[in-house]
């Protein structure tokens, strides 16, 4: 009586998991639902409002426990330092496809993390670097404008923004990682490979469970991911060696510095000094490729299309940039966007209510931890629902409406800090220490590209349409019915 007293009474003080859904019918459901990870969204609405702001799932083994409070994701990702910025151990075909978590978002919260991470915002994304790349992004200006000119002198006109955005991503961030301006045909190739893995990888994850005998039984779908892999390192390959052979010939300074360029300088020191493997460098350079192309490509069609609805943003944004660089100036510089306060809560406001990833990557905690009185057992999956954040009514009036006002003097979103560090209000890009190390140029490239566009065009809805706003959820929420619209040349 005793002992079983005392293991009640145990039981009672200890934490418990935060409340969610009965296993078998969930699981019942998600196996119906047949199609992606990320359809799970809808069904987390639900739980939250059913079961407060922090609700667990248990589909794997491993429970799965998803955070819709702003507070308690400052809680967990701020105050709470390191705890919440490990990752899950990877599942296939992740593991295969990271080379063993051997990138920056799937590396565990440690030494090689803070390595690989570091490289990163030091030799790419440092302002001092992001500077070299200008005369890229004004190439990559002049691609995009062609095309799009090009697309509107075809049948009706109307061009169908999207797929020049990611090409013009792609465009960009392939100069970055491989220091080459590549041709369409080269740069086609690459977005494909990309987008075909990234696909394969947001597919219903059934390698994650029981991996030795799912490969067996989906075999065809496994080889076709080594199949995919393999094309990637045939192409990726040659062009790290280049670079490497061109740095060893011309020594350092004399050309464009790349992201492969920084690679080909890691050596690891918890593994004797070590060079990163060519199988290595092509996950790390694939992870740069997705993490910055469809974001921000995604991103990019968001706020056009705000703009292309709300005539008279648009035409507040032409006038503040004709306040900036005069009637006369055919393109707009870098240094100008700093002076543009509206074109920037336009962007905030779109990243706001449209963010590109509705969900972070899976994060984890190394000890049992609480959070709002809930364990948050070792090991366990933590997410959480980016897009929830920033519509929440306490902060944001009316949230499901586009204002960029919000930003300015006086509004919620005033001074508003992207990092989250004080008080989360809207977390497009995570926050805490494995907030998105991309920040700065994903907004550089997001108001270069957003000012240039409306100063080279005006944009109008295609003929009888309207502009439709519903999202369509894949590996990041783009528009279900693409943006369409006309452009004409803007009287200045
Ligand atoms: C609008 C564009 C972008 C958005 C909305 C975005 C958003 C995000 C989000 C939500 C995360 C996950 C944070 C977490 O797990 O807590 C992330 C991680 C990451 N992003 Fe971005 N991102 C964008 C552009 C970029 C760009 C341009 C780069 C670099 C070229 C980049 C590189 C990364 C990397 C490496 C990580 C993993 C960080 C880590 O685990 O330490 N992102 N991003």
């Amino acid at each position: 009586l005793h002992v079983l007293l005392r293991s009640r009474s145990r039981n009672k003080r200890r934490p418990r998991l935060p409340p969610g859904p009965p296993t078998v019918p969930f699981l019942a459901k998600f196996i119906w639902l047949r199609r992606s990870i990320f359809d799970i969204e809808p069904i987390l609405r639900q739980l939250h409002a059913k079961l407060g702001p922090i609700v667990t799932l248990r589909v794997t083994s491993n429970p799965a426990i998803f955070i819709a409070d702003r507070s308690l994701a400052h809680q967990a990702l701020v105050q709470s330092g390191g705890a919440f910025a490990d990752r899950p151990p990877a599942v296939e075909p992740n593991r295969f496809l990271t080379s063993n978590q051997y990138d920056i978002s799937s590396s565990p919260y440690g030494p090689r993390w803070r390595l690989l991470r570091r490289n990163l915002t030091s030799e790419i994304l440092h302002p001092s670097r992001v500077k070299l790349f200008a005369p890229a992004r004004r190439w990559v200006l002049q691609i995009l404008v062609d095309k799009l000119r090009a697309q509107a002198r075809t049948k009706d006109g109307a061009v169908v923004v999207m797929e020049s955005f990611q090409y013009a991503m792609f465009c960009l961030l392939v100069l970055m990682c491989f220091g080459e301006k590549l041709d369409e045909k080269a740069i086609k190739e690459i977005e494909a490979i990309q987008r075909y893995l990234l696909l394969k990888f947001t597919e219903f994850p059934i390698f994650g469970f029981f991996p030795k005998i799912t490969k067996v039984l989906f075999r065809r779908r496994w080889n076709e991911i080594v199949a995919g892999r393999k094309k990637m390192e045939d192409i990726y390959i040659p062009l790290i060696k280049a670079r490497q052979n061109r740095k060893q010939q011309s020594g350092e300074g004399s050309y464009v510095c790349s992201y492969v360029d920084s690679l080909h300088g890691i050596q690891l020191p918890e593994e004797g000094g070590r060079k990163l493997s060519e199988s290595e460098m092509v996950s790390l350079c694939s992870e740069f490729m997705n993490a910055g192309t469809d974001t921000t490509a995604n991103a990019l069609q968001w706020v056009m299309a705000n703009l292309v609805k709300h005539q008279d943003m648009q035409g507040k944004v032409a006038e503040e940039i004709g306040r900036v660089v005069g009637s006369e100036a055919e393109e707009i510089e870098e240094e100008h966007l700093q002076r543009m306060p509206y074109l920037k809560a336009v962007i905030m406001e779109g990243l706001r209510r449209h963010p590109p990833g509705h969900f972070v990557l899976p994060h984890t905690v190394a000890e049992d931890t609480t959070l709002d009185g809930y364990l948050i057992p070792k090991g366990a999956d933590v997410n959480f629902m980016v897009a929830e954040m920033g519509w929440d009514e306490k902060v944001w009036e009316e949230p499901m409406e586009f204002k960029p006002e919000r930003f300015s003097a006086g509004g919620a979103g005033e001074g508003v800090d992207l990092t989250g560090s004080r008080e989360i209000k809207m977390m497009p890009f995570g926050a805490g220490r494995r907030m998105c190390p991309g920040l700065g140029l994903a907004m550089l490239h997001l108001e270069y590209f957003v000012a240039n566009l409306v100063w080279e065009f005006e944009w109008k809805p295609a003929d009888g349409e309207k502009v439709d706003l519903s999202e369509n959820l894949e590996f990041t929420v783009g528009m279900k019915h693409p943006l369409r619209a006309r452009i004409f040349p803007r009287n200045k």
